[in-house]
């Protein structure tokens, strides 16, 4: 949907990030954001000359890969001519020197975790304000094995340590800066600071905030859509469809109407819970679909996880259609009866818009510089979609992040508990099935799935968990219950917590609880004998399992 998603930047100054494949990448974008900067990360190859808008500054973001690897990711030169100012953290510091003529090499010493730069004052007042509030030794973080061995022409040092002379370079006429260590992590606790100051450098508004962007935002989706035209909302009861849903009633009102679909594979009562939910705190028109038993049975027979993926986004793309068909053909026979009846009606328009909760998250992993064959996995509403699909995706929340979007909902006045619920993936529980999916399946997985969150509620964990669910594993073990041999499947708990969903940890439940917990879930449900807790963080792990 390039032509709302693109708007962004003639409201906002923008920083670009150019992803060299770090870990840290989304980390910058992060601290930029935090910083009320609006910036925006895309692969390392692009050309700037291909952008369709002007960014105020630019970033290279490390890299696991060294600058004189044969295949290594190059920055495109015109980068350091676009006029706008330049910052290099770690590869991206030795991509600068390699560019300018420095020269990079392995290094006997190499530097992971913490570290304290000297900060050097060259008198030059551009070169030095990259640190111009900085101490004489500021601690930071570094990860890295190669190290400049030979200044780049016209660069100067602003940092270094007793191992890394070159821990920070700028040039002498122009705002270029580069700097070995990551700031963009938490270990590095001033990093904040070393990205305020460049954001001086770029001399770049900090108007970046939810409040503007809900002003903005409505402004710009009243202009997208246009006077008549009618948007149709996917809407799952959870955060990001109801932020994006309630937006969107802001800007269009009744034009807008949301459709949750039941695939098959929601939570025990979601459907219900959701419908109440929408019309209580929402007041927004909203019908439910069942669809579930065209989801089940396209999914019947089907293992592999990104095929199950793939099933779900299109036949939501299918059902969202065949919805909007629906709806226009009753609201021209209700426009048919008003005018007979002679009563005012205005007359309304097509469908031709679909709304999207998706997240920045969702769209992040599909944008790395190696391409497709990083995907991790599809997300049912980026890479799930149908390539000929006749209605035109609108997503508001597609640059956003979950704690962006949670802050939005509550600008908007979305009560607490919706803003605070744990999410809950589109394909739901088919990618919580391992093996086939069954209605006798997702009955298991459900009633499992509904004790451990009771039990979450009920202990007061649920606010301090990111996001908690079951997954059935059909593997059959041996137990006994009852006196009685049982050959059934398993249950495994997974409790992640963590801030943006790119990275987690593991909750650590008491032991009575946990013990109280399998008891509960084999005494209640039929075909389970064995609970054991996912006790992995991500990476190595993802929070789903598929
Ligand atoms: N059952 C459903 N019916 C209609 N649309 C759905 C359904 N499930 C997901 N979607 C659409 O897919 C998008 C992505 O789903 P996702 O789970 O990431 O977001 P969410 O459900 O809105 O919020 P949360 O991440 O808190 O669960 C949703 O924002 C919504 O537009
Ligand atoms: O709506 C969604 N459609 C999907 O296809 C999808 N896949 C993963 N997720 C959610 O994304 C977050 C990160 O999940 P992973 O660590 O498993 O990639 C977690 O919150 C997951 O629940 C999805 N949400
Ligand atoms: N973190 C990084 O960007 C590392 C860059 C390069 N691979 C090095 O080891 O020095
Ligand atoms: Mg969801």
């Amino acid at each position: 949907m390039p032509a709302l998603t693109e708007a962004i930047h003639s409201q906002y100054d923008s920083i670009l990030i150019l992803d060299f494949g770090s870990q840290y990448s989304h980390l910058i974008t992060r601290r930029c954001r935090e910083l009320n900067v609006y910036c925006e990360m895309l692969p390392c190859t692009q050309k700037i000359s291909e952008l369709d808008w002007k960014p105020s500054g630019i970033i290279l973001s490390g890299s696991p890969y060294s600058v004189y690897d044969e295949g290594a990711p190059r920055v495109d030169p015109a980068v350091f001519e676009a006029g706008v100012p330049v910052l290099g953290i770690c590869y991206g510091l030795q991509e600068i020197a390699w560019n300018h003529g420095g020269k990079v090499d392995p290094h006997d010493r190499r530097e992971y975790g913490k570290a304290v730069i000297d900060v050097v004052k060259t008198g030059n007042t551009r070169m030095d304000r990259l640190f111009k509030d900085e101490p004489s030794q500021v601690p930071v973080w570094m990860s890295h094995g190669d190290q400049l061995s030979k200044l780049p022409d016209n660069f100067k040092v602003i940092a270094r340590t007793p191992t890394a002379p070159f821990a920070a370079i700028a040039h002498e006429t122009k705002d270029i800066f580069g700097v070995q260590f990551h700031a963009e992590v938490t270990h590095s606790p001033r990093g904040k600071e070393l990205f305020s100051a460049f954001i001086d450098i770029c001399g770049v508004r900090r108007d970046w905030n939810m409040g503007t962007f809900i002003e903005k935002e409505v402004a710009r989706i009243r202009e997208f859509v246009g006077p008549t035209a009618r948007v149709l909302g996917a809407i799952s009861g959870g955060v990001d469809s109801s932020v994006a849903a309630k937006l969107m009633h802001q800007a269009i009102g009744d034009r807008f109407h949301a459709v949750m679909v039941d695939n098959g594979v929601l939570r025990a009562g979601e459907a219900k819970q959701v419908d109440e939910m929408l019309n209580k705190h929402l007041g927004v028109n909203v019908t439910i679909v069942d669809a579930s038993d065209l989801f089940l049975s396209r999914l019947e027979g089907v293992e592999d996880p990104e095929q199950k993926r793939k099933i779900i986004g299109n036949t939501f793309i299918n059902v969202f259609e065949a919805e909007a068909a629906k709806l226009e053909k009753q609201a021209e026979e209700e426009e048919a009866e008003a005018k007979g009846s002679g009563s005012q009606h205005e007359p309304k328009g097509k469908y031709e818009f679909l709304l999207q909760g998706t997240l920045y998250p969702d769209v992040i992993e599909s944008i790395s510089f190696k391409g497709p064959s990083a995907t991790i996995k599809t997300h049912h509403n980026v890479g799930g979609l149908l390539a000929d699909m006749k209605l035109k995706l609108i997503e508001p929340l597609r640059e956003l992040f979950k704690d962006e979007v949670r802050e939005l909902g509550k600008l908007l006045g979305i009560p607490a508990h919706l803003v605070g619920r744990h999410p809950f993936p589109g394909p739901g529980l088919a990618i919580r099935i391992l093996g086939p999916v069954t209605r006798s399946q997702v009955a298991i997985l459900q009633a499992a799935d509904s004790i451990y969150i009771e039990e979450i509620r009920k202990g007061g964990f649920y606010d301090q968990i990111s996001q908690a669910f079951a997954v059935l594993l059909p593997v059959r073990a041996v137990g006994v219950q009852g006196d009685k041999r049982t050959y059934d499947q398993v249950i495994a708990l997974r409790a992640a917590q963590t801030t943006d969903f790119m990275t987690a940890t593991w909750f650590n439940f008491p032991h009575d609880f946990l013990s109280n917990l399998s008891n509960r879930i084999t005494n209640e449900v039929t075909g389970i004998n064995r609970v054991v807790m996912d006790i992995s963080s991500k990476p190595p792990a993802t929070i789903e399992w598929l």
